[in-house]
């Protein structure tokens, strides 16, 4: 029985979502594996992500170590893949999907946040949804661990975060929620809240291996969620929504792009058969496009 190495980040959140990769791989398949952590360019550079250009800075360090032969597979969070191919690398399985919502965390929910409160949140997506939600708010732009952000808000020089929920539960601190998002107020990320196992694409043995792991229901909802974002040309710096999930064996699609200042959106949803997810995303995105989607991205916000 060989030990199959897993490289991961080395955050609480990334080492924690890892071993529980790790503990269903062992239980499916009789192998030990073992942890490597590996520092990424994201975890050092002090930059706003949208600055240092965001796509790629947690991944490309773990694709190098799998590419040089030092692990066998690596565990990132889908939401921070690129959507654009990896010479030499597959991505080999999407575990079940955890909860994909956005939430606010604080001391008290969005409504009761009093005129001119500071949230802090890094991303264009919550940014601009946020302002679309409540336009009175004092959005501030942060960004460091989940960890970080939440002692902004115990250390009160913010008034509440936006972190994804599945994360904090990772991480155990459910307990700073004040308010879940449902998707209708705060469309989630592509990808929010799963995992992507890579390995390297001539790799058959252990792409069937991490296969085990694999749900189909939100290789679909994803693949779908990360085509829209991929024929918009957007990476996690547009203000771009998508969610995807399964009911009755239909996958339903709803994504949206957000004007920076909250003003304006174009939202559609559509719905159509899990083996063609792309297809459903591609022809999502080409409707947005049709809408004005392009405008609304390019725009920027007035400086205040
Ligand atoms: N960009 C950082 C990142 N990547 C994945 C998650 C959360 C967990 C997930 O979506 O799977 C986070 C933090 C956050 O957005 O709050």
């Amino acid at each position: 029985m060989t030990v199959l190495r897993l490289g991961t980040r080395k955050s609480l959140m990334a080492m924690t979502q890892s071993q529980l990769v790790a503990d269903a791989l062992s239980e499916r398949t009789g192998h030990a594996v073992e942890l490597v952590g590996v520092t990424t360019e994201g975890d050092v550079s002090k930059a706003l992500l949208a600055q240092i250009g965001g796509t790629g800075v947690f991944v490309n360090a773990l694709r190098d170590t799998l590419l040089g032969g030092e692990v066998d597979f690596a565990v990132h969070s889908l939401k921070d893949l690129p959507t654009g191919p990896a010479e030499g690398i597959a991505l080999a399985a999407t575990p079940r999907r955890d909860d994909p919502r956005d939430a606010l965390c604080g001391p008290v929910k969005l409504a009761d946040l009093p005129t001119g409160a500071r949230i802090g949140t890094g991303s264009p997506r919550r940014v601009a949804q946020l302002r679309a939600l409540r336009p009175d708010l004092n959005v501030v732009p942060i960004r460091g661990n989940a960890d970080t952000r939440l002692r902004k808000v115990t250390d009160g020089e913010l008034d509440a975060v936006v972190l994804a929920y599945a994360g904090l539960k990772r991480i155990d601190r459910l307990e700073a929620v004040a308010e879940i998002f449902e998707p209708d107020q705060m469309l989630p990320a592509p990808g929010q809240g799963s995992l992507a196992l890579e390995c390297r694409a001539d790799r058959a043995d252990l792409r069937e291996l991490l296969g085990t792991v694999d749900d189909r229901a939100t290789r679909a909802a994803v693949t779908a969620e990360r085509t829209v974002l991929a024929v918009l040309e957007a990476g996690c710096s547009a203000p771009v929504g998508a969610y995807a999930a399964e009911v009755e064996q239909k996958l339903h699609l709803t994504a949206a792009v957000v004007a920076h200042d909250g003003s304006r959106q174009v939202r559609l949803s559509a719905s159509g058969h899990l083996d063609e997810a792309e297809q459903l995303g591609r022809d999502l995105a080409a409707r947005l496009l049709g809408q004005g989607a392009d405008q609304l991205m390019g725009e920027r916000l007035e400086p205040q």
